[in-house]
């Protein structure tokens, strides 16, 4: 059973004060509940638009955040799931939305790239062409946090139901997803699809949002908030209000079990082989 801590943040174009901001907020997750394993959002060192990506973008390893997390888990012990960053990828002027995974000694133990990217219109006419900036990962990730299997995914990764199987056919026991999703669309989509997206992989599932206002080029963008640890059964068992903050839950390995007995849909598949044969 690993006590899990998803963080809620509202991150502006200052990297030195997001940064700031990530370290008093693990102090205080720590000090207050001591977990063993710890989630940021989506663009925890920096959030102002995709089309600064390649500005902010850090070398894979040893840039300003992955030492900062890095140096906060040796420091605390603690797992810590480090949201999303924008690494520099080969071609110029691009890069990665990259999740970085620290272990109890600080060491990098995993790293997602974002796979499906974000590009939309969303209803009051705001833009968002991810694809412009951000080179798509192609691995699918998972990793062993002393003995519960944790799966990746990041923010738009959510509506794409196909990542979570196979995220499930790998073994994964614990869903993470940073985001920074938007208020037109979370305040209709953020629950009920990681709701579902639990109910389906019978999974927990830990999601740390971006909340609130912030500037990009193209003017002032809102973020929807709502982190939440999700159960294997879909009960939501802890949430962080409006704001800045953070929630805990204890992650209860023997519920996936208890759940994926109760309804076996594991083994009442039906349509895949249908489709094969
Ligand atoms: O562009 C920025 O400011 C920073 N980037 C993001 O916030 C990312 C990529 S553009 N947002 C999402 O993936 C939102 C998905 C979402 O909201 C949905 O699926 O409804």
């Amino acid at each position: 059973m690993l006590k899990a801590s998803v963080i809620q943040m509202n991150s502006q174009g200052d990297k030195a004060a997001n940064l700031q901001s990530i370290a008093t907020l693990v102090d205080d997750v720590v000090a207050r509940e001591r977990p063993d394993w710890i989630l940021l959002p989506e663009h925890c060192e920096w959030l102002g638009g995709s089309s600064g990506a390649p500005g902010v973008a850090e070398p894979a390893m040893g840039g300003e955040t992955w030492t900062l997390l890095s140096g906060l888990a040796r420091r605390h012990q603690v797992w810590l799931h480090g949201g999303s960053f924008y690494e520099k990828a080969a071609e110029p002027g691009k890069a990665y939305n990259s999740s970085v995974v620290f272990d109890r000694d600080g060491r990098e133990a995993a790293r997602y790239r974002k796979i499906h990217l974000f590009d939309v219109t969303t209803t009051d006419g705001a833009r968002y062409f991810e694809s412009q900036t951000i080179v798509p990962g192609d691995d699918i990730v998972l990793y062993d946090c002393e003995g519960v299997t944790v799966g990746c995914a990041i923010c738009y990764d959510l509506r794409f139901p196909e990542l979570f199987q196979a995220l499930v056919a790998r073994g994964a026991q614990l869903i993470a997803l940073p985001a920074a999703f938007t208020l037109l669309t979370g305040k209709d989509h953020w629950e009920p699809l990681i709701r579902a997206r639990a109910i389906e992989t019978q999974t927990w599932f830990a999601a740390a949002a971006q909340w609130g206002s912030y500037a990009t080029p193209a003017g002032a963008r809102q973020s929807f908030g709502q982190s939440m640890i999700v159960d294997p059964w879909g009960a939501v068992v802890a949430r962080v209000s409006d704001g800045i903050g953070h929630a805990s839950a204890y992650t209860d390995i023997d519920l996936l079990d208890r759940v994926r007995n109760q309804i076996p849909v594991g083994r009442n598949k039906a349509l895949g082989r249908r489709i094969a044969a």
